[in-house]
């Protein structure tokens, strides 16, 4: 034993380490993101945060294992993520993504007998996925009969069903109105509170990454770069409103845009680390 008695840290659960992910096409190479390191550790809510086009939806991809980095790696329990697996689910904000000819419990059923999970186990799982979300009562209901909020629980408890290691979120409540994004924020909360999962969401949305955030990792503009990581574990929907919460939206504010506002003229704010 070290006379320090020091305790190793914990390993993270996925790593990102210097990714850099391009798309080569007919016109050329499109670089989507640069240099890219980033640890989840089990039971975070990580966020990728950062403007239109900075790379977030390909990080996803590329941890989903759609698409392989150029440069740098992506690690899962220390194993390179090499394909898609049922260890990483991605819920998409196109609810229509939801065969409409399955019922709501066949819909959350389908990929797990895909996966070959028994058809009495499969069932048993949706109906208590279903139950988590709120959506017992429409088990046998056709999605186009639902909202946009309960289509967006099913693909939820779609997700946690296939007890995948990371959810991954692309975005998931865009399409909603504003409040029912706020009650599928809230929503999230509650089941990440009574289960804690482990999440990589990801969002162009400052408040929605501090109310749905512990960890939230700023990127720069295209191609996107890392411009700084920050804890936000202490910011909920009930804070939403408070002027520790408004200051923090601004200092993200800044760190995002800060240059490219100073560089148009603007009144930036000052680009600071934070490190909370
Ligand atoms: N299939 C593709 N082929 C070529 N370029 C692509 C492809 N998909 C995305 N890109 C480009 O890669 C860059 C990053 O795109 P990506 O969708 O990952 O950004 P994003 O941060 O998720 O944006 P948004 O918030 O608008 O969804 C952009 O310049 C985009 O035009």
């Amino acid at each position: 034993m070290s006379p320090l008695n020091l305790v190793p840290p914990p390993e993270p659960l996925l790593r990102a380490a210097h990714v850099t992910l391009e798309y080569r096409g007919e016109r050329g190479i499109v670089r989507a993101t640069e240099d890219v390191s980033f640890d989840v550790y089990e039971r975070d809510r990580f966020v990728l945060l950062g403007p239109s086009g900075c790379g977030k939806s390909t990080l996803l991809k590329a941890v989903g294992g759609f698409i392989a980095p150029q440069a740098g790696s992506l690690t899962l329990a220390g194993k390179a993520i090499t394909r898609p697996g049922p260890d990483r689910i991605v819920v998409f904000q196109e609810f229509d993504q939801l065969p409409p000819w399955k019922t709501v419990r066949e819909n959350v059923m389908f990929p797990m007998l895909a996966g070959g999970v028994r058809r009495k186990e499969a069932d048993q799982r949706a109906r208590h996925w279903l139950g988590k979300v709120g959506l017992a009562r429409f088990a046998d209901a056709y999605p186009h009969t639902l909202s946009g909020g309960m289509k967006a629980r099913v693909a939820i408890a779609r997700a946690l069903a296939m007890q995948p290691a990371v959810l991954l979120m692309d975005e998931p409540f865009a399409a909603l109105d504003a409040l029912t994004r706020r009650t599928m924020q809230e929503e999230l909360q509650v089941l990440w509170e009574e289960i804690g999962f482990t999440m990589l969401f990801v969002t162009h949305s400052i408040e929605e990454a501090l109310v749905v955030g512990n960890r939230i990792l700023l990127l720069s503009p295209h191609p996107g770069r890392v411009r700084a990581e920050l804890n936000s574990h202490q910011f909920s929907l009930a804070s939403a409103g408070s002027s520790e919460f408004q200051a923090a939206t601004q200092r993200i504010h800044g760190l995002l845009f800060g240059e490219l506002e100073r560089a148009a003229g603007g009144a930036g704010h000052p680009t600071k680390a934070i490190n909370e």
